[in-house]
């Protein structure tokens, strides 16, 4: 499976590199996706920038070419333009050169080609930066930041790797970043997002046939991509699913509770939560629409119209918990783990993950980062988020949520999404049990894992920009999941 026809389809930087091969063995030349490119930054820049002496930074590969390009544009205008070029000319590629030729002759680099400038244009390095930014180079980044005039990157922020959106040594922070053919996971990671500005996506002859070959694995993701369960006015409550939230003990009921909660807003048809007695009286005394049952989780689940489990949020770290986990998976409904589910496998992942393989592969675990380095010992999140993320689904056999501002949902075939729609008062206590509770939710309704993590961790954003600013809690959360998912349908 892979996401060759898609807008929001985001390629690496070597994938791109195969996407400009491919299309130039197709016969279009290195030298008009160049000038497409560089073309497409100046008329942004046009479009977007009053008129001002403007000075464009060259780099030593192709992200320069463009570079030159975007001056002659600009001066074809009229707008004075200062352009420096860094870098050994016979090393330049055949469409560098060309472009070169057509500019002239660059300035030397000296420090008031930035300092006076109104605009300045990042084309030091894009798609080929392999290694950290240092020496004049940083030198010239630090000048870039300080200096008050706005800076549009050509295709990434110099310093930001495309395909991890992590600093390279050090970075441009760019106004607006404009890219070409599709995004990069660069472009929507974080730090890389905050770096890139506005980002603008823009086409320059390479043909989206190209994707087949390359079939691309990750998407930015959005409602484009999933289907939210429809509701059938003839529908029954037991067609929308029935859930079970497992509580956590007397004194830490309110992550299920809020779950649960979530998980009905989500529209499942019929939620309950299980727990002790003790801890149901707490539940009672707060809730109407869910329903709350004392039994041990297995007898419980004898009766087949509970379809889908919560289990974690608030359970504490115990051998109840442990074991509701096991029993919960090998019941083989479809399943979300959080929290504590994930914190009782620290010791003994082998466990859990070896238990997964053995279902039918409809389990979602939502890890936050600490959580995530204490279960998946062995998987490097300095590699990056979407790596780190696709690693733990093979290994664990889980669609795996890796929370943050810049949540990774990856599944165990090799699909990731990257999502980019939380603001940043989601980061607030409860909101992982609401977003547990939401995915438990959508899964009830009988989405498959991965479609319903993508969803869930939408719409869970979106609820949370609905709210609109500072001072929102979790509580505030499950109401607005209703009309987030009127958005996101
Ligand atoms: N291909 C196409 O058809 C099209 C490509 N397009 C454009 O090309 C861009 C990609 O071009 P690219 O591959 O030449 O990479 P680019 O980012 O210019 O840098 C490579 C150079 O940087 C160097 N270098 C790297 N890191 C460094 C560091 N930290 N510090 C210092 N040096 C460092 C590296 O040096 P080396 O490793 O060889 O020493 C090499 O010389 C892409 O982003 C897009 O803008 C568009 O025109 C559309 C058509
Ligand atoms: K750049």
């Amino acid at each position: 499976m892979s996401y060759f026809d898609s807008e929001l389809t985001l390629l690496t930087p070597e994938e791109m590199g195969r996407a400009d091969s491919l299309s130039i063995e197709a016969g279009t030349s290195e030298i008009e996706l160049m000038g497409n490119a560089g073309r497409a930054v100046g008329q942004y820049i046009v479009e977007h920038y009053p008129r001002a002496p403007v000075s464009v930074l060259c780099g030593p590969g192709n992200n320069g070419g463009d570079g030159f390009v975007i001056g002659c544009y600009l001066r074809d205008r009229g707008w004075p333009v200062r352009l420096v070029q860094f870098g050994d000319k016979d090393r330049y590629s055949a469409a560098s050169m060309y472009y070169l030729q057509q500019w002239g002759n660059p300035e030397t680099y000296s420090p008031e080609i930035i300092e006076d400038a109104s605009l300045l244009v990042d084309s030091l390095f894009g798609a080929g930066l392999d290694r950290p930014i240092a020496g004049a180079f940083a030198d010239i980044v630090r000048l870039a930041n300080e200096t008050l005039a706005p800076t549009v990157a050509v295709d990434m922020p110099t310093g930001v790797h495309g395909a991890t959106g992590q600093v390279l040594g050090t970075a441009i922070q760019a106004d607006a970043t404009i890219t070409f053919f599709r995004k990069k996971p660069g472009h929507l990671l974080l730090p890389g997002r905050e770096l890139c500005g506005n980002v603008a996506l823009r086409q320059i002859g390479i043909e989206k046939q190209v994707l087949r070959l390359i079939e691309p694995q990750t998407i930015e993701n959005h409602p484009k991509n999933w289907r939210l369960p429809t509701a059938n006015v003839a529908g029954h409550k037991y067609s929308k699913g029935h859930c079970v939230v497992v509580s956590g003990p007397r004194g830490a009921t309110g992550a299920a509770r809020m779950s649960a909660l979530s998980a009905l807003r989500a529209g499942a048809g019929l939620v309950t939560i299980n727990g002790e007695r003790a801890a149901l009286k707490e539940h009672a005394s707060h809730l109407t629409a869910i329903m709350l049952r004392d039994e041990p989780l297995s007898e419980l689940l004898n009766d087949e119209r509970f379809n889908a489990l919560v289990v974690g949020p608030g359970n504490g770290v115990s051998d109840a918990t442990y074991h509701n986990v096991l029993t919960a998976i090998a019941s083989n409904r479809a399943l979300l783990l959080d929290a504590d589910a994930l914190n009782c496998f620290n010791s003994d992942p082998e466990t859990i993950f070896n238990a997964i393989k053995k279902t039918n592969g409809n389990v979602v675990m939502t890890p936050h980062a600490g959580e995530f380095g204490r279960l998946f010992k062995n998987v490097e999140l300095s590699a990056g988020k979407v790596e780190a993320a696709r690693k733990a689904a093979e290994i664990s056999g889980a669609v795996i949520v890796l929370k943050g501002a810049d949540s990774v949902i990856a599944s165990p075939d090799g699909r990731a999404a990257i999502n980019s729609n939380a603001p940043p008062w989601l980061a607030t206590a409860g909101s992982g049990d609401v977003l547990a509770g939401i995915i438990g939710g959508l899964q009830a309704q009988g989405m498959e894992a991965f479609d319903a993590a993508c969803a869930g961790v939408y719409v869970h954003g979106l609820a949370a920009a609905q709210y609109g600013g500072e001072g929102m809690i979790a509580t505030d959360l499950p109401q607005l999941v209703p009309s987030a998912l009127a958005v996101a349908r």
